[in-house]
């Protein structure tokens, strides 16, 4: 399945993008880069250097000031934020469900479809509760399973794990990439954390603010979209996290020099 999904997905173009707000500086600076079908990206860099901006772009739900951003063709795709945008009033089910009844599938298929989903998200028995009735992770996990149900061909995530504590953040990671196996989809997601850029980033996209500038998009030599226990121990994984690490260090000691 992998394979036909990376042979059809659609991929990404940037020409000298240029983001910016007012008379502002711009937050993205003519970024220029490609994603092949089927790439995930994650894009990771300090506080406030445009990641969220840059991420609404490549989503299309925000206008580009300068350049260009193409995808090879229209793409079905879906959304999770950091706030991760449940209904509080609907029921777990129906939170689950909801892209699937706004995209009209009928309401018998909508519920089967919702309960193989919940089996998969390991929250089986707890359709009939609020989201304000959950754990942080379910809640985490119900926002996963909402994105991928209507199978998306691109989701983008930004910072959907950055509310948990380090051990929950791994579950869900796992939990995210298992659920892909069975929903493959091209991610792109923002991330302030560098292993999570490490394990999720088939291609890592190293951005500074003051100026605005990409540090690297790095082919990440360790992705894997099937990582094993060790795989965030290990050495190679580090070296990887270290070589983000100094680019993003180095960029702060010249910022620091300029000012
Ligand atoms: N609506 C807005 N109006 C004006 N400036 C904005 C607006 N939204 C963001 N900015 C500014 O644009 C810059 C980039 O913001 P953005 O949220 O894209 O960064 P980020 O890398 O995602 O940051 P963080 O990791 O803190 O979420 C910041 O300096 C921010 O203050």
């Amino acid at each position: 399945m992998p394979d036909t999904h990376h042979a059809r997905a659609p991929s990404l173009t940037l020409r000298d993008v240029t983001l910016r707000y007012g008379a502002d500086a711009p937050v993205i600076d003519r970024l220029s880069m490609e994603l092949a079908g089927g790439e995930s990206l994650a894009i990771v860099g300090a506080s406030g250097c445009g990641k969220s901006t840059l991420l609404s772009a490549m989503a299309g739900l925000r206008p580009v000031d300068g350049g260009v951003i193409e995808w090879s063709r229209p793409v079905r795709s879906s959304f999770v934020w950091q706030q991760l945008a449940l209904f509080p009033w609907k029921r777990v089910l129906e939170n689950l469900t909801l892209p699937l009844v706004t995209a009209g599938v009928p309401k018998a298929e909508c519920v089967e479809r919702g309960r193989e989903m919940l089996a998969e998200l390991g929250l089986e028995g707890l359709e009939k509760r609020f989201p304000a009735e959950l754990s942080g992770g379910q809640r985490q996990r119900l926002a996963l399973g909402r994105a991928l149900i209507a199978e998306p061909e691109v989701l983008f995530l930004d910072e959907p794990f950055s509310a948990l504590d380090a051990l929950l953040r791994e579950r869900l990671q796992d939990v995210l990439l298992g659920l892909e196996k069975r929903h493959p989809v091209e991610r792109i997601m923002v991330t302030h954390d560098i292993a999570e850029a490490v394990l999720l980033g088939e291609r890592i996209l190293v951005l500074a603010a003051k100026p605005s500038r990409v540090l690297g998009l790095i082919r990440n030599p360790v992705y894997t979209p099937d990582p094993s226990p060790e795989h965030r121990t290990s050495e190679a994984f580090y070296a990887v996290c270290r070589e983000i690490h100094a680019l993003l260090r180095g960029a702060e000691s010249a910022e620091g020099g300029a000012r």
